[in-house]
Order: C-alpha cells, then sequence, then structure tokens
C-alpha cells in the first residue's frame, strides 16, 4: 500500500577517486536502505569529484545512519546533508505577482496614480465593482490561529504558516484561486472574528484552517452571519465532504448501507463533528463518538458544550466505555484524532469487513501495516498511500465553484454535491479497495466539484452570479 519512501535527503560528497569507486558509495547506501534517485556533479575532476546524491530513506531516523556509514568511508567527505523538504521551504513556498508590466509612465499613470483614482471612485459609488475590478473575484484568506495544525495540536501561529502557505498552493494549483495565509496571533474567538471581518474587503471568500475546536464552531458561525461571502471551516467541511464521498464508495465494496452500519468516529472536534453530521445527513443512525475519555454519552455531563449536543444527536444505545471496548460490532472506524490509537486486536474486533478510515495527520490513528489484513477498505489523509482522503480534493473545487458563482455562501446542499460529484468520478469498474476515492491529480475532480456547487447555488438562490458555461443551458 505505501508508494513511495517517507524522506529524501540530499548528501553533497567530495570523492577522491583514487581510494573510492562510485560504485562501492552506491552498494553502501543500497545497503542501509537508501534509494537513490538522482545524481548532480557538482564540481567534476579527474581526482577529485564533488556530487549530489539525492537519497530516500523509510523513515527519517535512517537519515542519521546512512550519514555516518557514508562519512566514515575511505575516501568520502560528507561535505553536507540537506532536507529536500526543509530545502523547498527557504524563504516560504509563494509569493506575489503583478499580472501586468510597468514599463513606462504611462503604465504606471494607470496601474497607479492618476488613473487609480478613478477606478477607486468607481467602487465607492457601486461596491459591487470590487469584484470586477480588484483581486476580490479570485482571492481567498487562508485564515489560522495556529491551534490545531494537522494533528500536531496547538503549535501556534508563525508554526501554522508552512501548513497554510501549503494550502495556498493547493488553492491555486488546482483550482487557480489566489489564496493568502494569514496566521493570527491571538486565540479569543472575538477578536478572530472582528480581525477577520476586518479582513474581508480584500477576498471573496475566507477558508478557515486548523483552529482547534469548540472555538472554531462560534468563529464559524458569527463570520457566516455576518459576512457575505463565503466562509467555510476547511477542517470540518472540507473533511466532512471527502469523507461522505469515500464513504459511500466503501460501501459499495462491502455491499452494506448507510443505514445498516455501526460508525465509531474518534476524536471528537472539529473534523469529528463536521463527519457525524455529514454522515446523520446521509441516513447513517448509529455513530458512536470517542474522545480523551471514551464514548461521548448521554450520562455524562460535558464543559464542552459541542459534547453535549454531540450526545444527543448519536449514541443511540448509549454504549459507554474505551474505543476498545465500543469498536466491538462497528462496520466503520473514522479517524479523525492522533497517531496510534487503534490496534489490530480493535479491527478484529469489528464487524466482517472492517472499513477503517484513519485520517489523522501526519501520522495516521493505525498504520498499514499494523492494519494488516484485518481491514477490507482503508484509507488515510497521506498522500503516500492509496486512498487519500484529504481534503484538499475538496476545497480548491468548492471555492472555485462559490467564487464563480459569487456565492454568498457555502450551504448544506453544495456541499452534498460535492461529495457525490467526487465519488461519482471513480467508475464502477474502477472501484476496488484501493481505489476508493479519485487522486488528488486527477484533473476531473474539481471540474466535477466546481460544477455541483454551482450548480447548487444556482437552485438555491445562493448565487449572485452566473457563469458563462452556465448561461442558456436547458
Ligand atoms: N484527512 C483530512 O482531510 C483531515 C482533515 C481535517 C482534520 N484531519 C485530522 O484530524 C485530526 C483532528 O483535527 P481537528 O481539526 O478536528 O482538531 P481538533 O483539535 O478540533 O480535534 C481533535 C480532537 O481529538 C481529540 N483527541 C485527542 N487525543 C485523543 C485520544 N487519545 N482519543 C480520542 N480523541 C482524542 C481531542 O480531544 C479533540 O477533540 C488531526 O489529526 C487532523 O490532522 C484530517
Ligand atoms: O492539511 C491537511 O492535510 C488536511 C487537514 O486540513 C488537516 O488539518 O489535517
Ligand atoms: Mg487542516
Amino acid at each position: 500500500m505505501r508508494l513511495e519512501s517517507g524522506t529524501s535527503v540530499i548528501l553533497r560528497v567530495e570523492m577522491d577517486k583514487q581510494l573510492v569507486t562510485f560504485g562501492e558509495l552506491v552498494s553502501a547506501i543500497g545497503q542501509q536502505g537508501g534509494d537513490i534517485v538522482a545524481i548532480d556533479v557538482i564540481q567534476p575532476g579527474r581526482k577529485k569529484e564533488i556530487r549530489d546524491l539525492t537519497v530516500s530513506v523509510a523513515e527519517p531516523s535512517d537519515v542519521e545512519t546512512l550519514s555516518l556509514v557514508v562519512s566514515a568511508m575511505k575516501g568520502i567527505h560528507l561535505l553536507n546533508v540537506s532536507d529536500r523538504t526543509f530545502l523547498m521551504h527557504l524563504g516560504g513556498k509563494i509569493q506575489v505577482e503583478s499580472k501586468i508590466p510597468i514599463k513606462n509612465r504611462d503604465d504606471l499613470s494607470r496601474v497607479y496614480t492618476p488613473g487609480v483614482a478613478n477606478v477607486c471612485l468607481a467602487i465607492r459609488d457601486d461596491v459591487n465593482k470590487a469584484f470586477t475590478l480588484t483581486i476580490r473575484r479570485n482571492t481567498v484568506a487562508v485564515v489560522s490561529d495556529g491551534t490545531a495544525v494537522l494533528g500536531l495540536g496547538d503549535i501556534g501561529p508563525h508554526a501554522a504558516m508552512p501548513v497554510m502557505e501549503g494550502k495556498a498552493m493547493l488553492f491555486k494549483e488546482f483550482a487557480g484561486v489566489d489564496a493568502f495565509p494569514i496566521c493570527l496571533n491571538t486565540k479569543d474567538t472575538e477578536e478572530i472574528i472582528a480581525i477577520v471581518k476586518a479582513l474581508a474587503p480584500t477576498f471573496g471568500g475566507i477558508n478557515l484552517e486548523d483552529i482547534s475546536s469548540p472555538r472554531c464552531f462560534e468563529i464559524e458561525r458569527r463570520l457566516k452571519e455576518e459576512l457575505d461571502i463565503p466562509v467555510f471551516h476547511d477542517d470540518q467541511h472540507g473533511t466532512a465532504v471527502v469523507l461522505l464521498a469515500g464513504l459511500i464508495n466503501a460501501l459499495k465494496i462491502v455491499g452494506k448501507s448507510m443505514s445498516g452500519i455501526k460508525v465509531v468516529v474518534n476524536g471528537i472536534g472539529a473534523a469529528g463533528i463536521a463527519c457525524t453530521r455529514m454522515l446523520l445527513a446521509a441516513g447513517v443512525t448509529e455513530i458512536i463518538g470517542v474522545d480523551k475519555d471514551g464514548a461521548i454519552n448521554r450520562d455524562s455531563f460535558y464543559e464542552n458544550k459541542a459534547w453535549n449536543e454531540y450526545a444527543a444527536m448519536t449514541n443511540p444505545s448509549n454504549e459507554k466505555g474505551s474505543l476498545a471496548e465500543v469498536i466491538k460490532g462497528a462496520d466503520v472506524f473514522i479517524g479523525l484524532s492522533r497517531p496510534k490509537l487503534l490496534f489490530n486486536e480493535d479491527v478484529k474486533r469489528m464487524n466482517p469487513d472492517p472499513i477503517v478510515f484513519a485520517m489523522a495527520n501526519p501520522d495516521p490513528e493505525i498504520s498499514p501495516e499494523e492494519a494488516g489484513s484485518s481491514v477490507r477498505v482503508y484509507a488515510t489523509g497521506r498522500s503516500d498511500y492509496s486512498n487519500q482522503l484529504n481534503n484538499v480534493l475538496v476545497f480548491p473545487g468548492i471555492f472555485r465553484g462559490a467564487l464563480d458563482a459569487r456565492a454568498s455562501t457555502i450551504s448544506e446542499s453544495m456541499k452534498l454535491a460535492a461529495a457525490k460529484a467526487i465519488a461519482s468520478i471513480v467508475t464502477d469498474d474502477e472501484l476496488n479497495e484501493e481505489y476508493i476515492i479519485p487522486s488528488v491529480f486527477n484533473d476531473k475532480v474539481v471540474p466535477a466539484v466546481r460544477k455541483a456547487v454551482i450548480q447548487e447555488a444556482i437552485n438555491s438562490g445562493i448565487a449572485r452570479k452566473i457563469p458563462s458555461d452556465f448561461r442558456n443551458l436547458d
């Protein structure tokens, strides 16, 4: 199931050709489990030569052993070891570029003063023109406070930036949406609401990201109420959409129906609660939520208000106990918590043909090795295993559609339509245990999600503009 190795480093080595051959170096690296994927000659020479070797290894800890072995070789001087992932982050991953060159005074007087003033006045007189005459038409803010970054928890706004820059890249690469990362140095709900509201004139949409629960619910609810542009908490709704898409297809494989399954959701935070709501809307009736203290039930009182509401809408037989206890007889496990919380013996207590969606990032609740052959359909949020259930399949297309239709919000029916659109990309002929969800690189995904979202926005009167490809369609 694993598609590629976990870590890739570049070793810069100086070789004394009289003392060592390149073949000896390659074989020493191979013996340590390193896979050379690229070679660059940096400084050629008859006696000494400097080369960069890009090497993949299974685990980050293998890098140290590999470096020790290589530097101990006679005739080899290990000059530097650089992690390719860190190299990609040098200076950040995105930049702002002008669409028009400024080559002369005439250009200058149009893009800036005095010409720009007339454009400003046109927008002052009709604020809707901001959507045609500024970046607002195509720009989304990716806003985080760094409190629930992937499954890493509260790592703060500075440390959250690489993820938010990454999300901005995904918006651009997959859907042509210009997205800007904004990491806020506050955890205060009211302050976050006020800041995002004040930022709104610049943006056509707000993507909230990695804001921990339960604050994320109030922040999103208020912003949705108070802004007339789409506000979408990706970890809630992007995740719920991709999860439903994956489950629609996984259930076809095992021949079970939404109304007949028992689902255990582990991690009742932003993603866990939104996924549960989506599953209830899709017809699942038996859902048991588990968090740190076990199954969420109606005999307990929770300080987290969201959990009392959760208890009221789930767990029909009011089961109590740990994950290991309530997993018994479950058909589906959905992990939206932390790494390594589910074990092979738990999976063995599930009903036949268990479906396990271990979606914690970067490391899932159960690894494919641990799940082994006990699981019928296995999926994670990662890109290096098959069946990647990640909200990247959702937010680019959802915002592409919402921006193109100038939607005022993203509704439940738009999300449901998006889930069905993603699921339908995998045809019945293609569907199998290792392929329940299209790849992020499948170029049908964004157009299909966009189309479904626009159609739903038009049908429900949320669209404030009919995109040209939707005009005159009967
Ligand atoms: N694959 C995807 O597309 C995707 C999308 C969103 C979130 N996620 C992952 O889901 C996880 C949760 O994200 P979130 O945004 O909901 O964060 P969150 O902080 O809102 O929720 C996390 C929840 O997990 C609970 N938890 C912690 N330890 C636990 C344990 N031992 N047992 C049970 N529950 C435990 C927390 O109490 C909290 O309620 C993260 O790992 C994140 O990477 C994946
Ligand atoms: O960022 C991701 O890869 C998915 C999700 O938004 C998460 O927080 O884990
Ligand atoms: Mg996230």
